[in-house]
């Protein structure tokens, strides 16, 4: 068959990257070649227009209509990337919309599973323990809920990306390419981001950053694509310093650095990190000890680690307008420190100067570990279990990255005590996890 060809999918199963898998000419389910399409649910009978037949292993298509629905199946929270809009013209960022809200969830929970059986290794039971749960409430110092999830998953967006192409149309790109879609509505954003992108016409061709921190008032960061429209340093809106809030506790951010996305993500994070800490440590962190905070942008594990009795504490970041922040951010713990380095380079040049009394102290210590997508891999792995904490605790943003760190964590005898999803990106295929290892 060739691309442009329309046939009709049974879709079975749904993969990592928010694709969903059917095969044709499969006997009794096996066999055949596999089909990723977006846009589908499993279960579902689907027509499907073939748009890459190039390989031998699989092909992809696009979703033109469904011909037996699925009983989770929704009107798209997005309706510009409803299946009523040409594939080609549906915005991307919302490919689990289209879904009931807990039934994502569910599909996010097999997705994670399934690498940590596939990728980890790990065995049935272990992989059964693992869960996933939507964002928790925040509460104030009382006990009172002060901000929750919405209950429809929408409005979370604390910073949006959006594109200017030259005709002046200004808005997210289409799913799977850099065609710019203007939309007239933003569902998975916070109000404010919502009415700051409704300002946006008129701007000069390329990228543009809405960022909404604590304070509510939102930035409109140009990213210039190109060198000559680049403003300087001193006048760069990315590098205005504005001020996050977990708790009581306030983090300095540059307005274009990073910090987690939805509303309600660094006090999740902080939560499930914080549990994680005091399951390895349940009388509280060993203050001769030390620990570390590896890809630790602005020091909001570092912090975590400090709230909970380390004193010693060396938070590592590439980023070095993150470490300058994170040096202030942490500096009520006199034993703290941020240092701008690449954490493989970092571990590398630890691993080869520790004494023994540093060894001895990392030893007792717990590595809190937030790598970006792609994860640590295989070096940085190796490199820590050779200092060989006493604790890990994985924060991972790639179900399938982390599996295959998590074996070779398991590889080197540290074992996933529990391993914990949160919800912090609804109707997407994003998935934060939380994994405590030890030995
Ligand atoms: C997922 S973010 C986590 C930041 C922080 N833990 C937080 O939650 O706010 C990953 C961070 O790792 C940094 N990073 C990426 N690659 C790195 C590397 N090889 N070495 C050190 N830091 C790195 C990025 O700049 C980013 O700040």
């Amino acid at each position: 068959m060739n691309t442009g060809e329309t046939i009709e999918l049974t879709v079975t199963d749904v993969a990592h990257g928010g694709v969903f898998v059917g095969r044709i000419g499969a006997e009794d389910g096996r066999g055949g070649r596999v089909i990723f399409v977006p846009d589908a649910i499993p279960g579902e009978t689907v027509t499907v227009r073939l748009s890459d037949t190039r390989k031998s292993s699989f092909w992809r298509g696009e979703v033109l209509a469904v011909s037996d629905a699925s009983p989770h199946r929704r009107p798209h929270v997005w309706a510009a990337a409803d299946l009523d809009v040409a594939p080609e013209d549906r915005p991307g960022g919302a490919d689990f919309g289209h879904i009931e809200l807990s039934h994502q969830r569910e599909l996010k929970l097999h997705v994670l599973r399934d690498a940590l059986s596939r990728f980890g290794g790990m065995g049935a039971d272990a992989v059964a323990a693992a869960t996933l749960q939507p964002a928790p409430s925040v509460r104030g110092a009382d006990g009172e809920v002060v901000a929750s999830e919405s209950a429809d998953g929408t409005g979370w967006r604390t910073r949006v990306s959006l594109h200017v192409d030259e005709n002046g149309n200004v808005g997210p790109f289409a799913a799977r390419s850099h065609r710019v879609i203007p939309v007239d509505a933003l569902p998975l954003a916070t109000a404010g981001v919502q009415r700051a992108a409704q300002t946006l016409q008129g701007r000069a061709p390329g990228r543009l950053d809405l960022v909404q921190p604590a304070d509510g008032r939102v930035r409109v960061i140009a990213r210039a694509d190109d060198a000559k429209r680049r403003p300087t340093a001193s006048k760069d809106p990315a590098r205005e310093v504005v001020r996050e809030r977990v708790g009581a506790r306030e983090f300095l951010v540059d307005a274009g650095g990073f910090w987690q996305v939805h509303r309600l993500a660094a006090a999740a994070l902080d939560g499930l990190v914080g549990d994680a800490i005091e399951t390895l440590a349940p009388g509280g962190l060993d203050p001769e000890a030390q620990h570390l905070d590896l890809y630790g942008g602005v020091g909001l594990f570092a912090a975590a680690l400090g709230d909970r009795g380390a004193r010693r504490i060396v938070s590592v970041e590439s980023d070095p307008r993150a470490t300058d922040n994170a040096s202030e951010n942490i500096a009520e713990w006199l034993g703290a420190r941020a240092e701008t380095a690449r954490v493989d380079r970092w571990l590398n040049n630890w691993n080869s100067r520790a004494t023994d009394r540093d060894r001895e102290r990392v030893a007792r210590g717990i590595v809190v570990l937030d790598p970006p997508r792609s994860g640590a891999g295989r070096e940085v792995v190796e490199s820590l279990v050779a200092a060989a904490p006493a604790g890990i605790v994985y924060v991972a943003c790639d179900p399938v990255a982390l599996a295959r760190d998590i074996s070779t964590f398991r590889a080197a005898g540290y074992e996933p005590r529990s391993i914990r999803g949160v919800d912090l990106f609804p109707h997407s295929h994003h998935i934060e996890t939380v994994v405590t290892l030890s030995r």
